[in-house]
């Protein structure tokens, strides 16, 4: 190995993953996956159920050995790097930890076997919110506590990339909000942060890029904005009236669609809110609400994987 695939901040912080494929004995897992994670930019991992996103981050973390295919971080494969702690730091589960033991005593047995300075656990416990908890026993931990104590965990060795599968599971509001600051701020410091969400709401505020996935093959990689955009969806506009019947006769001359929405809204394809603004202008139908719908993550989602969504 090269010098500098011993050093944690010697290379970029790149994870570059290439026709990356996992065959068991039935179930293809990850079928010639290949794509770019970029440090500075939080990247969601996604897909439905079964899609193979565990399979991935575990051959990224050689915990699982590829059929083939191959998987760098920072030019170098994961099993490759002399210090693999101060590289990445990564959790794939709610952390376990010895039941009787103390967050701290903990966290002190991770750093003594990564050979990180024990100043190091009260560092990390601050940076999660741990501290009041710390001398608590693991066992009375809630899981947001124990999602925060593998977070802590996984920044003991201040490493320059950090891997995340489903963090936000069992935390509150609160909690998933605090989650997207620390992990937009490790970005913003110019790490590399790859997370795998089933939130789809939360990924579209947290995430800069995204990769989905759908029965282990990539389905589609980018910037947020581009992947939201990229829905075919036809924009709807939300509408709310009293006069419902004469709008919907003046939608369909005009040559639109019109359904019912929720909440007694109804919904307008086929026209955009200007041109539906106009209709009932002319037609004496008083609005009460007028709203273009933007495609959002979900909906992008649930058109690209829509048939390959099958739970596997
Ligand atoms: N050790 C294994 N042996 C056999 N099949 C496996 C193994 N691990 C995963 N699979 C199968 O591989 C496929 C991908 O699983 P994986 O857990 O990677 O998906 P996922 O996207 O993480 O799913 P979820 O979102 O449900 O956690 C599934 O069909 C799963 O049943």
């Amino acid at each position: 190995m090269s010098a500098e695939g011993s050093g944690a901040l010697s290379n970029n912080g790149q994870i570059v993953v290439s026709g990356l494929t996992k065959q068991y004995r039935n179930v293809r897992a990850v079928d010639n996956l290949s794509f770019v994670v970029e440090p500075g930019r939080v990247t969601g991992f996604l897909g439905p159920n079964g899609a193979g996103k565990t399979t991935t981050l575990r051959m990224v973390l050689n915990l699982v050995s590829p059929t083939s295919g191959t998987a760098t971080i920072s030019g170098h494969r994961y099993a490759d790097v002399a210090e693999p702690l101060k590289l990445v730091g990564a959790i794939l589960e709610a952390s376990a930890a010895h039941k009787g033991r103390t967050a701290r005593n903990h966290l002190r047995c991770v750093a003594a076997v990564g050979g990180f300075p024990t100043s190091r656990v009260d560092e990390v416990l601050e940076l999660v919110g741990l501290t009041t908890a710390a001398k608590r026993k693991f066992r009375g931990y809630s899981l947001g506590m124990k999602q925060r104590l593998g977070i802590a965990q996984a920044l003991l060795g201040n490493p320059q990339v950090l891997i995340l599968d489903e963090p936000a599971n069992g935390l509150d509001p609160e909690g998933i909000r605090w989650m997207r600051g620390l992990l937009q701020g490790l970005a913003q410091q110019g790490r590399t942060v790859l997370v795998s969400s089933h939130l789809l709401s939360e990924m579209e505020i947290l995430a800069d890029d995204v990769v989905i996935i759908a029965a282990g093959k990539l389905v589609t990689q980018g910037p947020m904005e581009s992947i939201v955009g990229q829905g075919t969806t036809q924009a709807a506009v939300r509408v709310r009236t009293p006069n419902i019947q004469e709008l919907v006769a003046a939608v369909r001359e005009a040559g639109g669609a019109i359904n019912p929405g929720s909440n007694g809204a109804h919904l307008v394809t086929g026209l955009d809110a200007p041109a539906v603004g106009k209709l009932a202008l002319q037609s004496g139908v008083e609005l009460h609400e007028l709203v273009a719908e933007k495609p959002d993550l979900e909906h992008v989602f649930l058109e690209l994987t829509q048939g390959r969504a099958a739970i596997r």
